[in-house]
């Protein structure tokens, strides 16, 4: 079932039973009204997301009842149906705040396309609104990929003790992230999260860093410093990059982890601190065993339990809600209003493979919400690097699959005896040996045109 609610509006039985059909079929709820002034009352007491309506009716017509709605329901959004012949009035009713019109006859993809897209703006609107009133809003952590799912709650338990972690993953994929989450989830939520990158700093000066150090303790110690551990003290140290610590910091680094005590430079007075550590890295660390360039007793130390983050290529059921949540982040900080993706942009965005991770990802919609100016992000607002990609993946020729012979068979069949009937469905559906139901699905799935019916 899919969270969105749509009212059909339309004085011919026919119509409104073919589109609730349709419609229900793809998991939509749909609510039926055969009048304008139904359509109103019953908008008075339904939440509805969508309403389709019919311009051509008996009693109010679907302009007067589209700027009724536009004057009272301002989240609802108006998709009109109209014959060939008044396209005009549909293009009318865009100007005055239609979001779409469908054409009587055409296939009803067309109108499934149409909300498909007026349900990702929902997602997209319900999204910021999230994040405008949840204060922890600045991560996504849901996930629909099992194996992360396993992760997190693994995560989740070793968050309650104070036990090491080690995360392991790609650069990237959220290793900090992580780290932070366990920090909130943990009872030293109130205490400081205090992050390292172990990568930026000379030898001598990672030393100074992590266990501060005494005036004069070295040429330049003008003043005494506290390190990263006394500062972590009672909450959480994160030490990122862990692979890249230069061997004679990683013993020190030992010994404080194995004594929970340390020394400030220049000082042998030993300090006590009740920390947690969180180490990550992107290396094999086995391999930098091997090399001798890690500690083995440092690996075991710090790895008491070990989370490995998938990489995105790997947990691409994830991608729309990550691009979902992006985009919602980045209109807020820019205070810009964006209401959906041009065609085939998601599908890009999709099946791409995101060597940089949630963080390639982030930067791609960032700069898709800089670039846009009318409310909708572009595939031209790309990186180049990806539209090359993109095409370079897009097959040439596929090989249909027997299903989809015999399902063209099928289609090119029902098309030719529903032009036979002159649009008739019942007869249709009659001579085919159907029901009317299962002759409007394939009319649905296959999107037959319709454009043989009379009216
Ligand atoms: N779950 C998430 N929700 C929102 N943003 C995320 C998430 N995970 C990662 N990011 C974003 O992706 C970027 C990289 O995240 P992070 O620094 O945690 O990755 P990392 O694996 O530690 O990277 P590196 O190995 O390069 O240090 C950050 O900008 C972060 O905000």
């Amino acid at each position: 079932m899919i969270d969105f609610k749509i009212l059909v509006v339309d004085d011919e039985e026919e119509y409104t039973d073919a589109y609730s059909l349709i419609l229900s079929n793809i998991g939509y709820t749909v609510l039926v009204s055969s009048s304008g002034e139904e359509c109103l009352k019953l908008l008075e007491a339904v939440n509805v997301d969508a309403v389709i309506t019919d311009i051509k009716m008996a009693g109010m017509d679907g302009l007067e009842l589209l700027q009724k709605i536009k004057e009272s329901y301002d989240l609802c959004e108006v998709i009109m149906v109209t014959g060939y012949g008044s396209i005009k009035s549909a293009i009318q009713a865009m100007k005055q705040g239609a979001f779409g019109y469908f054409i009587k006859g055409e296939s009803p993809d067309l109108l499934l396309l149409e909300i498909e897209k007026l349900v990702k703006m929902k997602k997209l609107k319900e999204m910021a609104l999230k994040m405008k009133t949840s204060p922890c809003a600045e991560y996504m952590i849901h996930t629909k990929n099992k194996s992360f799912s396993n992760l997190l709650h693994i995560a989740q338990k070793a968050s309650q003790s104070d036990s090491n972690i080690l995360i392991l993953g790609e650069s990237g994929t959220g290793k900090e992230v992580l780290a932070k989450f366990i920090h909130h989830e943990s009872q030293r939520a109130g205490n400081p999260f205090i992050p390292v990158n172990c990568q930026m700093f000379s030898d001598g000066v990672l030393e100074s860093e992590l266990f501060g150090h005494e005036k004069g303790a070295f040429t330049g110690a003008i003043e005494r410093r506290i390190g990263r551990f006394e500062e972590a003290d009672s909450g959480t140290l994160f030490l990122d990059e862990v692979g890249e610590i230069p061997l004679s910091t990683q013993a020190k680094l030992l010994r404080a982890l194995e004594n929970r005590s340390f020394e400030r430079l220049g000082s042998n007075k030993p300090i006590h601190v009740n920390i947690r550590i969180i180490s990550a890295t992107n290396r094999i660390l086995e391999d930098a065993i091997k090399s001798g360039i890690f500690r083995e007793d440092l690996l075991y130390r710090i790895n008491t339990i070990t989370l490995h983050i998938p990489p995105l290529r790997e947990r691409k059921e994830d991608l729309d809600a990550f691009i979902g949540f992006f985009v919602a982040k980045f209109q807020m900080e820019m205070k810009k209003e964006i209401n959906g993706l041009e065609d085939g942009l998601s599908e890009i965005l999709i099946n791409y493979d995101y060597p940089g991770n949630i963080r390639e990802l982030r930067n791609i919609i960032e700069r898709l919400v800089v670039l846009s100016d009318d409310k909708t992000l572009h595939k031209k607002h790309l990186p180049d690097s990806m539209r090359e990609t993109s095409s370079i993946n897009t097959p040439i020729a596929t090989v249909k699959s027997l299903k989809e012979i015999r399902e063209e068979a099928e289609a090119a069949y029902i098309t030719s005896i529903l032009k036979d009937c002159g649009g008739n469905v019942s007869k249709t559906a009659k001579l085919l040996d159907l029901s009317r139901r299962q002759l409007f699905n394939k009319i649905s799935d296959y999107g037959i045109k319709n454009q043989y019916s009379n009216k």
